[in-house]
C-alpha cells in the first residue's frame, strides 16, 4: 500500500478526531491498531506514552490546510489518505523496486533535508519522506516539514521536560510509519545502539569532512571546518557514511573533495562543502532507495551505476 500523506490526531480513547473529517472508534490501548471503515482510509493507531510535536492536520478532500495541533496522551491514530502535496512525481505502478520510505533527522537549517525532499518531489529519488525527527523542534528543518505537511517527531526526550520521545517508542513510530531508511542531516545528537540496531544498514549521515579525518564527539557544524582551515589541509569535502553506534566511525558510501583556498573563512569552506554535500546526499539516497547499494567482500559499502551495472561510483 504506498502511503503518500497521512492525517495524524493525538487524541485519547475517548475522544474523536477534530476536524479531521472522519471520527474514530475509540479503542483500547491494548490494541496495536484500528483498521478504518472507509476503502479510501487507512487508520492506523497505536498507544503513545509521550508527546509528538505537533502536526498539520488535513481532512482528506479539504482545499486549505488546517493547522491542528492535537495533542494528548493516549492513544497516536494515523490515517493514510491520498491527498495533495508531499506526493511525488513517480509512483510505484511500475516494476522495478519498490518505493521506500524515509526518515530525516535534523537538529538546525534542513538544507540537506530540503534538497533530498525536493529531489523526492522531482522523481530524482524514488521514496517519499515519510517523517522528520528533530531534537530542536523549532529548528528551520521542523518549520519546513511542518509547512510541507510531513509529520515532527520530537527525539530525543529531553531532560528538562516530558516532551520527545523514548527511543523504543521512535523505533514503534517508525516501524508504523513503514520508515525503510533513515537519514542524518545535520543532527547533533548521538543515535542510540538500539536505534541503531533496529536500522541495519538503514542509517546514513552526512558529515563536512573527508573522514576517517576531522570526525567524532565535537566535530560539527563549523568546528569541522575550522578544524580543517588549521590543519592545513589543501582538500576537504562531504562524506556519506553509514551510521553505528559512535560518531563518524561507520562504513563509508561516498565523498567529494572541494579545494581548501589559502584565504578560505570557516564560513567560506563550510559553504563550498555544503554545496557539494546537496548533490551528493541526494545520489547517495538515490542509489539507496533503487537498490544500487552493494556490500563489498571486506564491508566496504559501494554504489553501482544506474546506466552500467558493472561500473562503480
Ligand atoms: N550513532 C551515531 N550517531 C550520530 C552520528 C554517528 O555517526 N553515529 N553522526 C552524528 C552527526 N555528527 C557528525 O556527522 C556529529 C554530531 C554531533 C557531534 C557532537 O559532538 N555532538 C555534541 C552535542 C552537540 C549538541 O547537542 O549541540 C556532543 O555529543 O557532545 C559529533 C558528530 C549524528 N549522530
Ligand atoms: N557532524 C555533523 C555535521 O556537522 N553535519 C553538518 O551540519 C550541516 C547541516 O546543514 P543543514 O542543516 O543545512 O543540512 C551540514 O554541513 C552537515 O554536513
Amino acid at each position: 500500500m504506498s502511503m503518500n500523506r497521512f492525517t495524524v490526531c493525538r487524541m485519547d480513547t475517548l475522544s474523536s478526531g477534530v476536524g479531521l473529517g472522519f471520527s474514530l472508534t475509540a479503542i483500547q490501548p491494548s490494541q496495536k491498531h484500528l483498521r478504518t471503515r472507509s476503502s479510501s482510509q487507512q487508520i492506523l493507531c497505536f498507544p503513545i506514552q509521550q508527546k509528538f510535536l505537533s502536526y498539520n492536520a488535513y481532512s482528506a478532500g479539504e482545499q486549505h490546510r488546517q493547522k491542528t495541533l492535537i495533542s494528548r496522551k493516549g492513544l497516536e491514530c494515523r490515517c493514510y489518505a491520498p491527498t495533495e502535496g508531499n506526493v511525488s512525481k513517480g509512483d510505484d505502478s511500475g516494476s522495478g523496486p519498490r518505493r521506500k520510505r524515509l526518515a530525516i533527522f535534523v537538529s538546525g537549517g534542513g538544507s540537506n533535508f530540503k534538497s533530498i525532499h525536493v529531489a523526492t518531489l522531482d522523481g530524482l529519488i524514488h521514496g517519499d519522506v515519510a517523517v522528520l525527527v528533530t531534537d530542536k523542534p523549532s529548528c528551520g528543518g521542523a518549520e519546513y516539514a511542518r509547512n510541507n505537511g510531513i509529520a515532527v517527531i520530537f527525539f530525543p526526550k529531553s531532560k528538562s521536560s516530558s516532551e520527545g520521545l523514548s527511543t523504543d517508542v521512535l523505533i514503534s513510530a517508525l516501524r508504523k510509519f513503514e520508515v525503510d531508511f533513515l537519514l542524518l542531516a545535520g543532527y547533533l545528537k548521538l543515535i542510540p545502539v538500539e536505534l541503531v540496531r533496529a536500522f541495519p544498514k538503514s542509517i546514513l549521515n552526512i558529515h563536512p569532512s573527508l573522514l576517517p579525518a576531522f570526525g567524532g564527539k565535537g566535530f560539527y557544524g563549523l568546528k569541522v571546518h575550522k578544524a580543517v582551515i588549521a590543519s592545513g589541509a589543501r582538500y576537504s569535502g562531504p562524506t556519506i557514511h553509514f551510521v553505528d553506534e559512535h560518531y563518524d566511525t561507520g562504513r563509508i558510501l561516498a565523498q567529494r573533495a572541494v579545494p581548501v583556498l589559502a584565504d578560505d573563512s570557516p564560513e567560506q569552506l563550510a559553504a563550498r562543502v555544503l554545496k557539494e554535500e546537496h548533490k551528493v546526499y541526494v545520489e547517495a539516497v538515490a542509489a539507496l532507495c533503487e537498490d544500487r547499494v552493494v556490500w563489498r567482500e571486506d564491508g566496504v559499502p559501494l554504489i553501482k551505476s544506474r546506466t552500467n551495472p558493472e561500473e562503480y561510483i
